[in-house]
């Protein structure tokens, strides 16, 4: 019998049993919810269900909450309604929450880690896509809609049909200016946004195992927008070390035993795949997005690209659409592409290391364009205003604001004006995604940086010299 994939062993793990159509029935350790969750806590109202496990799910505030300061007088009653129904829920059905007010609040995604309540080998879900953020740590980690949180609610459990196993290897190694958000833009603009659709993914490699943790998190975030079901790495040193110590770590003879646990949590020589990918780290560049889809990418030293000489009519008529909703003309070198403004922040890139590679190609300098920085967490927040960050983008024109979601989707009002185009470290580049008529560009903190500081696109190996 061949070996299993680290996936195959955290699933199975978890499955409880199968029905006559294959699905399985699997435990979930962990649920993390969002404002979002007010429609699964509704569904439940209507049928007068408890919370069968409340120690078991823990809310976070992040989608809606103002970034400017921490006062809900100051929003909007539509969006403080929606806060208050996360707090009143979570109230009323005794579970653990971390609000607006809470040194630890953040977005989900950054929190989950930080606190400690992502580890290993756990099923974790949350009513939210980028959910495969955690996968990073080796824990089997999936985005859920509302009927399923209403179901994990009730019962603790979920039914889920097993995805394919897909293995993506990037051998080598990264050159400077290359960061995990270049890998991801990269492998998507190859396979496209359904290339691992049906897939659980593992990244693995010697670019992979170069990675830091944060680096790890940010490339998992993205495995949804190639229509990944989940990212997940195998825990190493570097994994355990990073959980230890963390507010809902395990201790003492717990975290032992848990390590031993860990330890065996990777994919066995001879485990097999449904699909394999090998890229190599060095074919990756500092790349951005040109459209309005993740695929939509490129290096940044190539150009806009022409529908003259796309493979199909298809082809041809998604690439003028996509340049007609940004604004750009074929040929037009990426480069040579004006801003309007640039965004720092979201579960992708608004961790403190993300924070400092921005802060040090904006140490000391003016930026052409305004923007926000919105931190990932209350935390990072802190983090960045000890070690001075805050005081880089504030000196370089830019704004430091609290944590939330923010820009990167806007249910909190942080809207980009229509027409504009913002250099932003976001995951989704959807019409419309961070305003109606707003324009994103994807691309890593650094180059959001550059972007700022020269008003355009800007390759960061320029500046790097
Ligand atoms: C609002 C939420 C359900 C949504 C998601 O599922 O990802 C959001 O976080 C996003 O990034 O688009
Ligand atoms: S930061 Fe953006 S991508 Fe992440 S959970 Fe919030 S809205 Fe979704």
């Amino acid at each position: 019998m061949a070996g299993k994939t680290l996936f195959d062993k955290i699933w199975q793990a978890h499955e409880i049993c199968r029905n006559d159509e294959g699905q399985s029935l699997l435990w979930v350790d962990r649920h993390l919810a969002h404002e979002g969750s007010f429609h699964a806590f509704n569904k439940l109202a209507e049928r007068d269900l408890a919370v069968r496990h409340p120690e078991q799910t823990i809310g976070i505030a992040d989608h809606y909450v103002p970034t400017i300061g921490r006062d809900l007088i100051a929003v909007q009653s539509k969006v403080r309604n929606v806060i208050e129904q996360l707090v009143e829920n979570t109230r009323r059905h005794g579970v653990k929450l971390i609000g607006l007010d809470d040194p630890r609040q953040g977005i989900v995604h950054v929190v989950g880690p930080e606190q400690g309540i992502t580890q290993p080998g756990l099923l974790m879900v949350c009513g939210d896509s980028h959910t495969s953020t955690h996968g990073a740590l080796g824990a089997l980690a999936f985005g859920i809609g509302a009927s399923e949180v209403a179901h994990v609610l009730a019962t603790q459990t979920l039914w889920q049909t097993k995805p394919k196993r897909m293995r993506i290897r990037i051998d080598g190694a990264l050159a400077p200016g290359v960061t995990a958000k270049d890998i991801a833009l990269a492998w998507i603009s190859i396979l496209g946004a359904d290339g691992a659709r049906g897939y659980a993914i593992e990244y693995a490699g010697e670019v992979i195992d170069a990675l830091s943790v944060e680096a790890r998190l940010t490339l998992c975030n993205l495995s949804i927008e190639g229509g990944g079901r989940c990212g997940m790495i195998a825990p190493d040193d570097k994994t355990i070390d990073y959980v230890k110590g963390r507010p809902f770590s395990p201790e003492g003879e717990a975290l032992e035993k848990a390590e031993m646990y860990w330890r065996t949590l990777y994919s066995d020589a001879d485990a097999e795949f449904d699909r394999e990918v090998i890229l190599d780290g060095r074919d990756v560049a500092p790349t951005v997005t040109w459209g309005v889809s993740p695929e939509e990418a490129l290096p940044i030293d190539g150009a806009v690209p022409d529908p003259e000489v796309a493979g199909s009519e298809a082809k041809a008529r998604q690439i003028r659409d996509s340049l007609d909703y940004m604004g750009l003309k074929p040929g037009q070198k990426l480069t040579d592409i004006q801003v309007d403004r640039v965004f720092i922040g979201s579960c992708t890139n608004a961790r403190i290391e993300d924070l400092r590679s921005a802060a040090e190609v904006l140490r000391g300098k003016r930026c052409k364009v305004g923007g926000i920085v919105s931190p990932g967490s209350t935390q990072v927040k802190a983090q960045a205003e000890q070690e001075g960050l805050d005081k880089v983008f504030t000196d370089a024109g830019l704004e430091w604001r609290e944590s939330g979601c923010s820009m990167c989707v806007g249910m909190n009002g942080d809207l980009i004006p229509s027409g504009e185009r913002c250099a932003s470290t976001t995951n989704r580049n959807f019409k419309g995604r961070q305003g109606p008529g707003a324009r994103t560009h994807l691309m890593s903190p650094a180059m959001v940086a550059a972007a700022a500081i020269s008003g355009h696109l800007t390759d960061i190996r320029d500046l790097q010299g």
